[in-house]
């Protein structure tokens, strides 16, 4: 079996298809709506077992049965002429299937028995690909580790790294036996004396909270009973998360405590924060340290600003930490972490931080190769939210985050599964905090499989379990990055779907491509007339 190629494998049933390499579907998709042409294995002289083999890694390949079934569907491709709908409007969502009479193609014309084989054949092998991908994602954390191209990559132990023996043992109770890159490389910088400030990017799940966490617990002295370590994240969740992990890698110092400034956490008039590290949300933080007095800014020592590029480039995030960062003392070491900066937000964030050391990525190193991306075409939103039904059942092994562009969509979808039977779990910004603790530890607790949520849990949150990412709509660059690094944390293997709908949408992707300076979607074509509706057109993997 050949491996690790990103040559990519095309099956298409119902009439035509297409294979060949990554980069040609831009073009391919760009005739959507017009009369095109499909050639069949073009470029690919290979028999369709070892093409399909070709495709990805041993463990990510298909299993024998599911090449044979590849194979058989692929024999009855032959070279056709094929014509596709240009995309529907948006309809208002209430009848997600509903075009109601017989079904139908693409084309219009009423399914053969053939096609409508075929279209069940090619559904049920992408529901196998997902399938063999998602319990095949182990984790290989320590071979990664030992790779120099690896973001987990590192030649010293945390003892080379000096850390007190309390976080010593901290550490290692949670099981971390190295350092990742970040954190090797960040630690020595960031507990040097005297104490200096850092600007410092990595990708998602690659350590950054352990790092700055232990950066601050470092530095706390627990017999002094006030704030001097002060922790902003952009979202409450985030909050809790990041109050976790302080409090597991600090648990061997007992007298060591942390507070949350969080909305929802009230203190009493005129009461003084005891605890030595705060952890919160930018507003909340703010009123502590200023309208309400409960913290003395002046005592703080390291402050940390996570998520930093969104804090920065959020007007209301970048007002308020702004606020923050001109009470502290002006030696106060300030560490700003994220996976992303965008150009300017650099440059931003280098004019805050005085003389800051600087750990910074390349663009194309800014993305992961475990996460595997796909894109699901679709000619409507009525199609998307069926194809979604239909690979249901595949995300469902692991945990899966559906990702919605606004809170109406992501309540509209949650509904609308949950109608088709679907159980899912909703969270986005505009519940009661106690609502979105609850939401999030049930989908920790693996109560909850799939989570339909928004931008507000695009960052930062850390649940090992998730395999699957599906972009429901279009991030933006950086956000597509964040939300898609809610698989593959710590060298786990992911699987990313990206949901298109439109040529516009389309366009986005190919736009987050050439931003990154990588294909990550290369052309596998399904079924035109994925299921019922005559809905999924396009898979793509890498
Ligand atoms: N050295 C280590 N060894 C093993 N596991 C680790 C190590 N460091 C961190 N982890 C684990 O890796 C996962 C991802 O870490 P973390 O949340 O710190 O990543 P991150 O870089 O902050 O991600 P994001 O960009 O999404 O915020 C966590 O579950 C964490 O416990």
């Amino acid at each position: 079996m050949r491996t690790g190629s990103s040559e990519a494998f095309v099956l298409r049933g119902g009439g035509g298809g297409y294979l060949g390499a990554p980069g040609r579907s831009s073009a391919l998709f760009s005739l959507a709506g017009r009369r095109r042409k499909w050639l069949l294995f073009q470029g690919l002289e290979v028999p369709v077992l070892e093409s399909c083999s070709t495709m990805a890694t041993d463990s990510w390949a298909l299993a024998v049965d599911e090449q044979e079934a590849a194979a058989e569907s692929l024999n009855k491709l032959q070279l056709k002429e094929d014509k596709v709908e240009a995309p529907k409007p948006e309809s208002n969502g209430t009848d997600p299937v509903g075009n109601g009479g017989a079904e139908k193609t693409e084309n219009g014309e009423e399914k053969s028995e053939e096609d409508d084989k075929e279209d069940k054949a090619a559904q049920s092998l992408l529901n196998k690909l997902i399938r063999n991908n998602l319990v095949n994602t182990t984790n290989q954390v320590e071979v990664l580790q030992r790779d120099p191209n690896s973001p987990l990559y590192s030649v010293k132990s945390f003892e080379e790294l000096r850390l007190k023996p309390q976080l010593l043992q901290g550490v290692y109770s949670m099981g971390f036996n190295r350092p990742s890159k970040i954190q090797e490389n960040a630690l020595p910088m960031m507990l040097a004396e005297p104490p200096q400030n850092l600007i410092a990017q990595s990708q998602s799940g690659t350590g950054k909270t352990a790092a700055f966490v232990l950066a601050m617990l470092s530095s706390v002295n627990p017999a002094n009973r006030y704030p001097q370590c002060l922790c902003l994240s952009p979202t409450y969740e985030l909050a809790l998360q990041t109050g976790k992990v302080i409090e597991q890698m600090g648990k061997f110092y007992p007298e060591l405590k942390l507070a949350y400034a969080v909305r929802g956490n009230k203190l009493e008039r005129g009461q003084k924060v005891a605890e030595q590290i705060v952890i919160g949300t930018p507003g909340t933080v703010l009123d502590w340290c200023s309208k309400l007095r409960f913290i003395d800014p002046k005592k703080i020592k390291v402050f940390v600003l996570d998520e930093a590029d969104v804090m920065i480039a959020t007007q209301g995030h970048q007002d308020q930490s702004i606020r923050i960062q001109r009470m502290l003392p002006r030696d106060c070491q300030m560490l700003l972490f994220s996976a992303t900066f965008e150009d300017s937000v650099w440059k931003f964030a280098q004019k805050v931080v005085p003389e800051p050391n600087i750990i910074k990525l390349k663009r194309e190193e800014e993305t992961l190769d475990t996460i595997k991306q796909y894109y699901v075409l679709c000619n409507s939103r009525e199609e998307k939210f069926q194809a979604l039904c239909n690979i249901y059942g595949s995300i469902t092994i692991a945990q899966a985050m559906i990702f919605c562009h606004t809170r109406k969509t992501a309540s509209w979808l949650a509904g609308e599964l949950s109608k088709e039977g679907h159980q899912v779990a909703l969270l986005s910004g505009e519940m009661m905090v106690e609502q979105r603790a609850a939401v999030i530890d049930r989908f920790r607790d693996g109560k909850e499989k799939v989570l339909v949520t928004t931008n507000v849990c695009a960052r930062g949150i850390d649940v090992e379990q998730v395999s699957v990412v599906i972009n429901y709509g279009n991030p933006d660059n950086e956000t597509y990055l964040h939300r898609i690094g809610r698989t593959g944390r710590f060298g786990k293997r992911g699987l990313a779907i990206n949901m298109v709908e439109s040529k516009h949408s389309m366009n986005i992707l190919r736009q987050i491509e050439q931003h990154f300076s990588k294909l990550f979607f290369s052309t596998v074509r399904v079924t035109p007339a994925f299921s019922t509706a005559g809905l999924v057109n396009g898979l793509t993997c890498l």
